[in-house]
């Protein structure tokens, strides 16, 4: 019996501190547990405190994690909440992807203010966007459009929308809902034409391998669906290599024992790409998102990756 309290751990922006919140009372639920078990440690990592350059430039992975999983390693933590988006392909050694919550939506907003959707903005209009992969999928609909470099939380976002720096911009949906922000929302878009990151709209936890107290305590609240479908999602993105200069988007959808999976890689222009559709049993979940890797690279050739990194 634990009777000191789990310390879970996360970063600090509000929608990082509302997963945490979520994952505390599944958890809270699952086990019958009060609040008092359960302590939330807020850690600054790299990526929140870069906030005027798109992450991409910078390069290297992990600015989400690596300090909250330092605290992991050591034993300060029992597990770490992320976003599973923002989670890099390979991890370090000794740490695991051990739990998903039940993935929220997986498409992407538009919040408009000079026009309702994509379609119908002014033309030569401006989107604000850090994201390669929204940059991309918005031109590839409307080559006319200018991006600017929009960065910063969910909060700061809408408010740089709202003092008219942008026509647009473009968020995940899921992260709207989770803030209780979803009335801004203009557009949802759909996954057939504008899909969604790897991983969008799945919370994920974190924790030691062959930590297995924890792990069974986790294994409580994981959801399978989402587990065999972002394990898709991120064997696609690793068998890309998940160089996050280039644009990836890509989803599964699990139905009974099945999955099926769609990807897509563009070039940041949107004017070239190459698209993957594959299904299988969800038992093969992550060779399916693999194979699907392995045949857009194949197809798009060596040449297409060094284009433009
Ligand atoms: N990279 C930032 C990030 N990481 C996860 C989300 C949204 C929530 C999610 O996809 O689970 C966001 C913001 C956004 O893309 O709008």
């Amino acid at each position: 019996m634990q009777t000191k309290p789990f310390r879970i751990g996360t970063r600090g922006s509000p929608l990082a501190l509302a997963q945490a919140a979520e994952t505390r009372a599944r958890l809270m639920a699952a086990h019958d547990l009060p609040e008092e078990m359960f302590e939330i440690v807020i850690l600054s990592t790299t990526g929140d405190r870069i906030v005027d350059r798109p992450l991409s430039e910078i390069g290297g992975k992990g600015l989400f994690t690596l300090e909250l999983e330092e605290q992991l390693m050591s034993g300060e933590l029992d597990f770490a909440v992320h976003s599973s988006k923002d989670m890099p392909t390979v991890l370090p050694d000794g740490l695991c992807l051990s739990a998903y919550l039940p993935r929220e939506d997986i498409r992407d907003a538009l919040i408009g203010r000079t026009a309702a959707s994509l379609t119908a903005l002014p033309d030569g209009a401006t989107v604000g966007t850090a994201s390669l992969r929204r940059q991309a999928l918005v031109r590839r609909i409307r080559p006319d459009i200018q991006v600017t470099i929009f960065r910063g939380s969910v909060g700061t976002r809408l408010r740089k929308l709202d003092e008219g720096h942008v026509d647009a911009t473009l968020l995940a949906f899921a992260g709207l809902k989770r803030l209780a922000r979803e009335e801004v929302v203009t557009e949802l878009l759909d996954p057939a034409d504008f899909p969604p990151a790897p991983a969008q709209g799945a919370i994920c936890i974190e924790s030691r391998t062959g930590d297995s107290r924890v792990a069974d305590f986790l294994d409580a609240i994981n959801d399978r669906p989402t587990y065999d479908a972002v394990s898709c999602e991120r064997a696609f993105l690793g068998a890309l290599d998940g160089s996050c200069r280039t644009p990836i988007a890509g989803y599964a959808l699990c139905e009974g024992d099945h999955l099926r999976f769609s990807g897509l890689i563009l070039t940041p222009d949107g004017r070239q790409e190459y698209a993957v559709e594959l299904e299988g049993p969800r038992s093969e979940a992550e060779s399916l998102g693999r194979q699907a890797g392995e045949t857009v690279r194949a197809a798009a050739g060596p040449g297409f990756f060094e284009t433009w990194s």
